[in-house]
């Protein structure tokens, strides 16, 4: 043991520098070794390019991109740790020749476990994921029989009743036409800019056509899904609606759902298994998919999600491509729209669009690669049309210009305020007593959880549910005096010092949110639920409130939920999915590099009706968060760019 300390070699001496500084976790140094022990004899280089590849996966790069610009600076922000001199040189530039005849490296068609393809490296599962998903979609576009387009004129005449808008192309219909006509649509856009509507009508074209082919009626088998239990749920509701109003046939309506399942429910998810029930040899029964909140998917749940669909299902992806990634590694739905602002539609796409609508597209003409003709990016906002501001600060923030910012918030719209701060303390009692922007107070939250019920307790925990989503604190960070922790911390020691949360961990009013999966309870990451007497016999104590995707509530005792946080305050990347009627996005004291633009957009287009800015220092912490972009590495977007032109 000891000799072997101190013959260590100098790759694992460099390895534990890099732990230490909290550039590799334990489980990057465990690939390493575990590689080094598969092949003693690979250099200590490609050792430690496999630990550096798989630390990216935590920051949600698929794979290290050797010709990223500035790949050195980013990997090494406070300085190039010396423990790597002798081992790996200075220049990225010169690191894929050391890769070059490694024993661990390969080019995909081997079983080595690294995968060097285009300047990229990657572990070969995550190479294997991306090849994987480019293929499916290159042959999901190629399937399906384009129906002629003078057949959908009428249809979408009727299924558009509202007048036509002045030149502007009609964006909703451009989507229809599109996903009639291939295996594979993406319908990106902002919030309240009609992804709901449009893909219901979407259905109710699809619908019609099959159940009124005149050669071979049929109704069409349709599944939908989002992500998370949360968006599931907001997208059963609104899909509803919009169904009952559906200008179709009664058969036709009848024969579109309007049950949204998680993805994992859709897939088939088993306890304790990261492989779903469905695959390709056990393909889900569906003609027609739609997932909504596509960009919260990561790699690893797309290539399952394709994989488990058979090859003449028809795939809609719905999503906001400008919001953050997805948690885990990738950034699939940025990826897949990457031409979707400048459309480069081709000349079949455009005539193609002009006889089953009447829109010109000709200002996005181009010559965008097959996935590129069937995008379609929503650019009209109709929610927002009630509350202009929150529209017009996500557009300003996407644009990234701090002065248009500025401008929007000294416009004066109602439901859009800045605060400045002097301290989390003082963010702590503003939410506890409401009041003015601040909508309901959480004082009067907590105490109304913890009154003796009446009623049915369902509908009550429903109703508290609502009221505490009615606002929403979120922040970008989870550690430091203005991350998610501390501020849950403040509010909580708050509300015991005030007796309203009683001595314990739980008390009444105690909102959390699932931090893992568990299939037992049926909950799922993120879901969120609240902490209330039992709703039969207060006197056996208390339970957490959760209220399923189809509407009804689970109570679980307390003890049952061993991976839960309390969300008084949120993250925003955790918020992804959900929306609340009033959101109050807390910016730190200083700059950081974990605020980007992506990140602020998101926080701001959670809000339904109002959006509140807290301040706790200048104003060049929002300007540069919302000039930093996130960028993640990987090679899907030049794979999809590469692929074959669109037959249709
Ligand atoms: N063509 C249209 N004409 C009139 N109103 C519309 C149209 N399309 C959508 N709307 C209205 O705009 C609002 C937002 O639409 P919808 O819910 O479909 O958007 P969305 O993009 O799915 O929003 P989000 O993802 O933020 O929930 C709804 O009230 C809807 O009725």
């Amino acid at each position: 043991m000891q000799a072997d300390l101190f013959t260590a070699p100098a790759w694992r001496d460099a390895l534990a520098a890099l732990r230490e500084q909290g550039l590799l976790r334990d489980l990057d140094v465990a690939v390493a070794e575990f590689l080094h022990r598969q092949a003693p004899e690979a250099e200590p280089a490609a050792l430690l390019l496999a630990a550096l590849t798989s630390g990216q996966l935590a920051a949600g790069h698929l794979c290290l991109d050797l010709d990223e610009p500035g790949l050195e600076a980013r990997l090494w922000p406070a300085g190039r740790p010396p423990a790597l001199d002798g081992l790996l040189p200075a220049a990225s530039g010169d690191w894929p020749a050391l890769l070059n005849g490694s024993p661990l490296v390969g080019a995909g068609d081997d079983n080595a476990p690294l995968v060097f393809d285009g300047g990229r490296l990657y572990l070969r599962r995550h190479w294997a994921q991306e090849r994987a998903v480019a293929e499916r979609v290159q042959a999901r576009l190629a399937t399906g029989s384009a129906p002629d387009p003078a057949r959908l004129a009428g249809q979408l005449t009727a299924l558009f009743p509202e007048p036509a808008m002045d030149g502007e192309p009609n964006w909703q219909q451009v989507a229809c036409a599109l996903a009639a006509r291939a295996g594979l649509t993406l319908i990106t856009g902002g919030p309240g800019t009609g992804k709901t509507t449009t893909v219901v009508r979407v259905l109710g074209l699809l619908q019609t056509l099959a159940m009124q082919d005149p050669a071979a009626p049929r109704r069409l088998r349709i599944r939908l899904a989002a992500p998370t239990g949360k968006a599931a749920a907001r997208l059963t509701e609104s899909i509803g609606r919009q169904v009952a109003a559906l200008p179709v046939a009664e058969a036709v309506r009848a024969a579109i759902p309007t049950q949204v399942a998680t993805l994992h429910r859709l897939l088939g998810s088993r306890p304790d298994s990261r492989h779903f029930r469905h695959h390709r040899h056990n393909p889900v029964h569906a003609d027609v998919v739609v997932v909504d909140e596509a960009s919260m998917i990561d790699m690893d749940m797309m290539a399952s999600l394709l994989d488990a669909l058979p090859t003449d299902c028809r795939l809609i992806l719905l999503g906001d491509k400008d919001q953050l990634a997805s948690v885990e590694a990738g950034a699939v739905m940025g990826d897949l729209c990457r031409e979707a602002d400048a459309g480069r539609y081709r000349p079949a796409t455009l005539d193609y669009v002009r006889a089953a609508c009447g829109a010109d597209l000709s200002p996005w003409a181009g010559d965008g690669a097959a996935l590129a003709q069937q995008t379609a990016m929503l650019r009209r906002n109709w929610r927002f049309k009630d509350a202009p501001g929150i529209g017009d600060l996500a557009a300003a923030i996407n644009a990234g210009d701090p002065r248009a910012v500025e401008r929007v918030f000294g416009a004066g719209h109602p439901g859009l305020t800045r605060v400045a701060g002097d301290s989390p303390h003082d963010l702590a009692s503003r939410l506890l007593n409401g009041g003015g922007e601040n909508g309901e107070g959480l004082r009067a939250l907590v105490a109304d959880a913890a009154a003796p019920a009446a009623g049915d307790p369902d509908q009550r925990a429903r109703d508290l549910l609502r009221r505490f989503t009615g606002q929403q604190l979120l922040s970008g960070l989870r550690g430091g005096p203005f991350g998610v922790e501390r501020l849950n911390r403040l509010i909580t020691d708050h509300l015991h010092r005030e007796g309203l949360a009683g001595d314990h961990d739980w008390y009444p009013g105690r909102p959390v949110m699932m931090t893992r999966n568990d299939y037992q309870l049926g909950l799922m990451n993120g879901d969120v639920g609240l902490t209330l007497p039992h709703p039969e016999r207060p006197e056996d104590g208390l339970r957490v409130a959760f209220q399923l995707p189809d509407g009804r509530v689970r109570w679980v005792p307390p003890g049952r939920l061993d991976a839960v946080e309390t969300v008084f305050a949120m993250t925003v990347h955790k918020s992804q999915g959900s929306e609340f009627g009033h959101v109050l996005l807390v910016l730190p004291d200083r700059p950081q590099p974990l605020l980007t633009r992506e990140l602020v957009y998101t926080a701001v287009t959670r809000a339904r009706g109002a959006f509140t800015l807290l301040e706790y220092g200048p104003p060049s912490v929002l300007a540069q968060a919302i000039k930093r972009r996130t960028w993640r590495a990987s090679g899907l977007a030049e794979r999809l760019a590469a692929g074959a032109p669109l037959q249709v």
